[in-house]
């Protein structure tokens, strides 16, 4: 696909593919178009350009409210969470859309269904408290949190939303080297135990290596390489246009 905007060439004629299951990362140089593609995925953009499938099905023209029904959710670089609300009442938003039952049919079924539902809704969101080790801050203040919490908070809320593919747009941005640890761990357990296909931008190089499948670098809105970790760190384009001597630092330390 491709994105202008304007004279702006965001993305110019990029091409990838998905697999279900795997870990994909996107990784370049500041303005190199990762976000524009994450948002063109997520539905926030539309190509100017080109076409993008999900599960066989072309999601290019439909809105971000009917892509994630699909199974497509997202976490954003700035964070986007209610910071007056508490972190519960946070996943429970993302959860809203799930519940079958609407306010007059949860009336008068309350004793029925809906009932019953919103105790599986709550036990699901149980299970992600538990997951992602967040219990002690569930009645806290979103808004009060540390940064690497609230990243996780919203980690939770698009998980919530049982997401087949998920976007993660620099979920390790900003955070120490224990909270990226924990949340490298939480990226890998999302993928292997609860089966979520994860698409990530990230710009530490030692994560990126270490937990993903593949990996697609783009520069100037162009795609200079794709392939596995190691195909991406021995290719002479990305050592040169990118990551210059500042790859095998970050790979060292990350070792
Ligand atoms: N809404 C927009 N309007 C105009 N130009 C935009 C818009 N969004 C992105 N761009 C431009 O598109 C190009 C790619 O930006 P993008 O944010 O996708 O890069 P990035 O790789 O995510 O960068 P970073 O690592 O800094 O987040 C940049 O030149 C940027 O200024």
């Amino acid at each position: 696909m491709s994105l202008r905007f304007g004279g702006v060439r965001a993305l110019t004629d990029v091409s990838f593919e998905v697999r279900r299951g795997e870990v994909f990362s996107i990784i370049g140089p500041n303005g190199a178009g990762k976000t524009s593609m994450v948002n063109c995925i997520s539905g926030r953009y539309r190509p100017t350009e080109g076409r993008i499938s999900f599960d066989g099905q072309d999601i290019t023209r439909l809105p971000p409210s009917r892509r994630a029904p699909l199974g497509i959710g997202r976490t954003f670089q700035n964070l986007a969470l209610f910071g007056h609300m508490t972190v519960l009442d946070n996943i429970m938003v993302g959860r809203h859309h799930l519940l079958k039952s609407g306010f007059l049919r949860g009336m008068v079924y309350w004793l029925g269904g809906a009932q019953t539902e919103e105790i599986a809704h709550r036990r699901e969101v149980e299970d992600i408290i538990d997951f992602l080790e967040i219990q002690h801050i569930r009645k806290e203040p979103a808004g009060t949190l540390s940064y690497g919490l609230r990243k996780r908070v919203e980690l939770a809320r698009a998980i919530a939303l049982k997401p087949r593919l998920i976007l993660l747009d620099e979920p390790m941005a900003g955070m120490n080297l224990e909270e990226k640890e924990d949340m490298a761990r939480f990226i890998l357990e999302l993928n292997q135990e609860w089966g979520m296909t994860v698409l990530m931008i990230e710009h530490d190089m030692g994560v990126v290596m270490d937990i993903s499948s593949r990996v697609m670098v783009l520069d100037f809105g162009k795609k200079i390489a794709d392939g596995t970790p190691d195909e991406v760190l021995a290719h002479p384009q990305v050592r040169r246009a990118y990551l210059g001597e500042d790859l095998d630092e970050s790979v060292e330390a990350a070792a």
